[in-house]
């Protein structure tokens, strides 16, 4: 995107934002409209995924603006285009480390060193999960770690669901779901609760919720397509027992990603940012928190948008009362908005091109199978994970670099269950290459352009 200003890469941005969630994106809208050219570090790996929490997530019913819902993804991408619309410069890299401690702050990741007068955190919390060994399985089909997000699906109504936690949340949680589930059950490790007496009291008079004390869950089973329940253990006896449920809720906590930031902002003792009542502020004057990462309460993409919005226009109010604003006015070529990307339809017998480089489903899979003498780069996704929504940008660019000599083609594991089962697929995303109809290597995640780069030149 070009912007009307000469000096497109100063020596110090205006303003940079780590994180690119609904409290980063925003950020990044308010701060591209105000002229100021955000620097955005979509981030990686770290504290979770381009796009933040709700790439993992399927139907968001509650933002405002989509009456018919919008899935998590979809939302993202949407924010995404207008942040770039509006002259957002993004790199999908994680942030190593920040030196808050000197002005221009300094921003750095693997492969940039970024100077800035202000800087927007929005890193968002981790949902901590139990680590249950069929979670992966089971997760959206049944297990969640937000009920006031997913408790309302089809798949919860009418039906028995279990929370696990002692806390105020889960307690607030179990209660929501009574509005949906037949019953709640809930899992409770010790022989009280944590949660306030007022809370406990709610739960233990609700004749639709049972408390499970020294209960821990010990794992999920279920069918191919959903979880069917959990197999619990008394701590105290060791006995394990089957509890029938179609939804499991963990309400155990957040870990808010303030690794970076620990000594050099304030954070309260679970590691939250601590921000100024009624603001976004930190201890640090040009230093604005955003989203999770400084709430423990609503934990709302609403709320991080509002948040990251303040902190936008903090950051513009502190750049021009310190009169070192720089503006980057658009052109009107720049300013237009960035195209969805166009989703391929799948390869058909009528429109198969074996010279083409790029295919779609099982069809063109089996077909280059046995006859293409390229290397063939299969990339198995699933709609609904939202790694593999990541991976994709970063496979596609570098499919681009060698275009004529690969074959890259996309399944959906869910549109074709028998290829991916044939390959061996049990995640996703999973890339794997085949050459001289022999499979010679995968790589199962999201890994760096790099990587996927070496591989096909490897096998070429
Ligand atoms: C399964 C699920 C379903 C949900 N459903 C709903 C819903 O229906 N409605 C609703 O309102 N809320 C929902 N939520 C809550 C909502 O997703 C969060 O409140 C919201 O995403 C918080 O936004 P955020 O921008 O603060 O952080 P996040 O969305 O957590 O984003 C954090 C961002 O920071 C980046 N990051 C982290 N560390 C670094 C680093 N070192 N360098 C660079 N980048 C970094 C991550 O890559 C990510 O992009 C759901 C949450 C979950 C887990």
């Amino acid at each position: 995107m070009s912007l009307n200003n000469t000096m497109t890469n100063p020596a110090v941005e205006n303003v940079v934002i780590i994180g690119s969630g609904p409290a980063g994106f925003t950020a990044a809208i308010y701060a591209g409209r105000a002229n100021l050219k955000p620097v955005v570090f979509e981030g990686f790996q770290m504290g979770g995924i381009p796009g933040g929490q709700l790439m993992t997530t399927t139907e968001v019913e509650n933002f405002p603006g989509f009456p018919e819902g919008i899935t998590g993804p979809k939302l993202m991408e949407r924010m995404k285009l207008q942040a770039q619309r509006w002259g957002a410069e993004l790199y999908t890299e994680d942030v190593q480390s920040v030196d808050l401690s000197q002005r221009p702050f300094v921003i750095r990741s693997d492969e940039r060193e970024v100077k800035a007068h202000t800087v927007i955190i929005a890193t968002g919390a981790t949902a901590k999960r139990l680590g249950l060994p069929s979670e992966h399985q089971f997760w959206s089909r049944g297990v969640s770690a937000c009920a006031i997000c997913d408790g309302a699906s089809p798949i919860f109504k009418g039906v028995s669901l279990a929370v696990v936690g002692g806390g105020d949340t889960a307690a607030e949680e179990a209660v929501y779901l009574t509005k949906y589930g037949t019953h709640v059950h809930l899992l409770v490790r010790r022989e009280e609760m944590r949660a306030s007496k007022a809370m406990q009291d709610r739960v233990l008079k609700n004749p639709k919720i049972t408390v499970h004390w020294n209960t821990e869950a010990v794992d999920i089973f279920g069918n191919d397509d959903r979880m069917e329940g959990i197999k619990v253990r008394n701590i105290k006896t060791g006995e394990e027992t089957d509890l029938q449920v179609r939804g499991l809720f963990y309400a155990i906590g957040h870990t808010p990603n303030t690794q970076l930031f620990k000594g050099q902002l304030e954070l309260d003792e679970v590691g939250y940012i601590v921000t100024k009542h009624g603001t976004v502020e930190t201890s640090v004057e040009g230093v604005y928190a955003a989203g999770d990462v400084q709430d423990h309460e609503f934990r709302q993409a609403i709320t991080a948008a509002g948040t990251g919005c303040m902190g936008a226009m903090l950051a513009e109010r502190w750049l021009s009362v310190n009169g070192v604003v720089q503006e980057f006015h658009q052109t009107e070529e720049s300013e237009k908005a960035p195209e969805p990307e166009k989703e391929q339809k799948s390869d058909t017998e009528e429109n198969f091109d074996p010279a083409a480089t790029r295919h779609v489903g099982g069809f063109a899979l089996r077909k280059l199978y046995h006859d293409s003498d390229r290397l063939i780069v299969v990339k198995y996704s699933a709609p609904t994970c939202g790694p593999c929504h990541t991976l994709k940008p970063i496979l596609s660019k570098v499919i681009d670099e060698f275009d004529g000599k690969v074959h890259y083609v996309e399944i959906d594991i869910e549109a074709d269950p028998e290829i991916a089962d044939n390959a061996g697929v049990t995640g996703t995303p999973t890339v794997q290459f085949f050459k001289d109809k022999g499979l010679v290597d995968q790589v199962r995640g999201v890994k760096q352009k790099s990587l996927y780069r070496e591989m096909i030149q490897n096998y070429l």
